[in-house]
């Protein structure tokens, strides 16, 4: 990846170096402030199945939810018609709503305290197929919710038999007092800090009124202190959210942490995680140590895009019998989203978005996407200095202030958060409705598969956004892949991207610029249909060729 960077990875490194001493009462005054944000429901010995609303977590957990989260916006049909294909040993069709699934009643509660009235297609076909016992591995569209397909099944699993498989901790088992080892059922790993909190925070709704104890741990984060995530592993640990480099880090201390317990793992944003950079990490920590290589033990992998080689790993890490769930064509997007690239100089840049930012209106939250952080500084001094209500984070920050940032960014108190790679994926922040691709991403950026998870940013679960990206001559290695991905999601190619890869000829031809029609054929499925197969496996599933370009 860029310069932007995760948290980790060469991060492993990284992660360590992230730690710049910060004076001990700065970080120590800075989590008492946030300790609301860490509260988890305390579950006590005494409680029968059911234990009581603690009220004030309830308040904090779920009624400032509709400030903050992406609610279910007005176009969902255009997600609710894209092909549904499930593959592999053992599938099972998707539900029709989290009321049929069998469901745990308290997370029956939980979804209805958060809002989620019915299951995203994403959500119909994974929850089933996790329920069932299988291995997964999803693909579907970003800001689908995905991150819910796997947190409601494997916790509303665990949520009848805690008793059973849970080790004890204090209050559960454990004298009060006693410092326990952190034995997670449920590892959760993802690449940036942010995306682990973020994570962190939907566990910890899903997980209100149970026994199930979330914790998260990630790279420039504070071990030490009431609120370091030392102390936090200590009072016992299911569900362990964790960025790589800072889980090989307490793997390395067994004190803390033991994986022997494990039950599920699940890769989020699988494909960054199974890239190169990270690949030694992740076998460590999956089949490293003490961990449980039993083959109860379940792993999923979920992205909204799989490349071949990407999907090559995945297949390896899950063997045979597993599910592979695609939404629409694997690694595309959808038509929620409205696109407009730009033909630009380079020097024209900042210029350009100043004028664009200034013009605007109706434009709630935007992210700027630079591919560099020392491009994310400049273009912050230059826009902060206009007067615009900016905000910049990156991984060359301190950890507290990428934490202040996105906090500012999320509660509108900044509408212009300008960053790099590490905001791309996964980060759901309600009300961005415009993605600004200052720089595009090249191909040793990720080309289509980061560009596809920038816009990601905007027009989530339904709701509508905008994608402006600016073109210029340096940018040529994404043409192909950009053109063939706008005529999918049947938006307008401009003129110049069209001569650009078809030649002179293209536009006067009138044979560019058709939109989705084409793609009908090329995909094989009209949209909308559910294709359920058992035994996918002897042959190549058509998305993942289609997806090789
Ligand atoms: N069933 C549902 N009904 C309404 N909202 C939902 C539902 N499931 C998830 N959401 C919300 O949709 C938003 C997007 O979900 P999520 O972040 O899991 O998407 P994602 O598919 O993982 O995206 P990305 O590919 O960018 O990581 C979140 O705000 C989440 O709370």
């Amino acid at each position: 990846m860029s310069d932007a960077g995760f948290d980790s990875g060469p991060q492993v490194a990284n992660d360590n170096m992230s730690e710049a001493p910060i004076d001990d009462e700065i970080y120590a005054a800075a989590y008492a402030a946030e300790k609301e944000n860490f509260a988890t429901y305390e579950f006590l010995d005494e409680y029968g199945d059911v234990p009581p609303h603690d009220e004030e977590l309830r308040r904090s957990l779920f009624e400032k939810l509709a400030e903050t989260l992406t609610l279910e916006g007005e176009h969902m049909e255009v997600l609710n018609t894209l092909n549904v294909q499930i593959e592999g040993r053992g599938s099972v069709p998707p539900i029709k709503s989290f009321e049929d699934a069998g469901l745990h009643p308290v997370m029956l509660e939980n979804l209805y305290l958060c809002g989620y009235k019915r299951p995203s297609p994403i959500q119909q076909a994974v929850i089933p197929a996790i329920l069932n016992d299988n291995e997964v591995l999803a693909c579907a569209q970003t800001g689908t919710g995905k991150t819910a397909a796997f947190l409601i099944p494997i916790l509303s699993k665990l949520m009848g038999k805690f008793k059973e498989v849970a080790a004890p901790r204090p209050g559960l088992g454990l004298p009060t007092g006693v410092i326990c080892r952190a034995e997670p059922l449920i590892v959760i790993i993802t690449p940036t800090r942010e995306l682990a909190l973020q994570i962190f925070d939907h566990a910890r709704r899903l997980c209100y009124r149970t026994m199930l104890r979330p914790v998260c741990i990630f790279g420039g984060g504070y071990k030490d202190g009431e609120y370091g995530q030392d102390a936090q592993l200590n009072k016992g640990c299911d569900i362990l959210i964790a960025t790589p480099g800072r889980l090989i880090d307490y793997l390395n201390r067994p004190q803390f942490i033991s994986m022997r317990r494990l039950k599920y793992a699940v890769l989020d944003e699988a494909d960054e995680l199974l890239s190169g950079d990270w690949e030694d990490p992740i076998t460590r920590i999956l089949f490293g140590g003490d961990a449980n290589l039993d083959c109860d033990r379940k792993l999923f992998l979920c992205s909204a895009t799989f490349p071949e080689d990407a999907l090559i790993t995945a297949e390896e890490y899950l063997g045979r019998d597993f599910n592979m769930i695609t939404i629409g064509r694997m690694s595309s997007t959808h038509s929620n989203i409205e696109h407009n690239i730009m033909e630009i100089d380079f020097r024209d840049k900042r210029d350009r978005v100043y004028e664009l930012l200034s013009e605007q209106v109706n434009v709630k939250r935007t992210v700027i996407f630079c591919n560099t952080k020392v491009e994310c500084d400049r273009l912050d001094d230059f826009l902060y200095n206009k007067q615009l209500p900016v905000i910049c984070t990156h991984s060359g920050r301190p950890q507290l202030d990428r934490e202040s940032a996105m906090k500012m960014f999320r509660e509108g108190e900044k509408a212009i958060l300008i960053t790099t790679a590490v905001f791309a994926r996964g980060m759901d922040v309600r009300d961005v409705t415009q993605v600004i691709n200052y720089d595009m991403p090249s191909a040793a950026q990720g080309g289509i598969n980061e560009f596809v998870h920038r816009i990601g940013r905007t027009a989530r679960m339904g709701n509508v956004g905008h994608a402006i990206s600016f073109f210029t001559d340096r940018n040529e290695d994404i043409a192909e892949d950009l053109v063939k991905l706008l005529r999918e999601v049947g938006q307008p190619v401009p003129g110049f991207l069209e001569i650009l890869v078809e030649g002179p000829g293209a536009v006067e031809n009138g044979d560019a610029g058709e939109g989705i029609e084409g793609l009908d054929d090329a995909f094989g499925e009209p949209n909308g249909n559910v294709t359920v197969e058992d035994d996918a496996f002897g042959a190549p599933a058509p998305q993942a060729n289609d997806d090789s370009w």
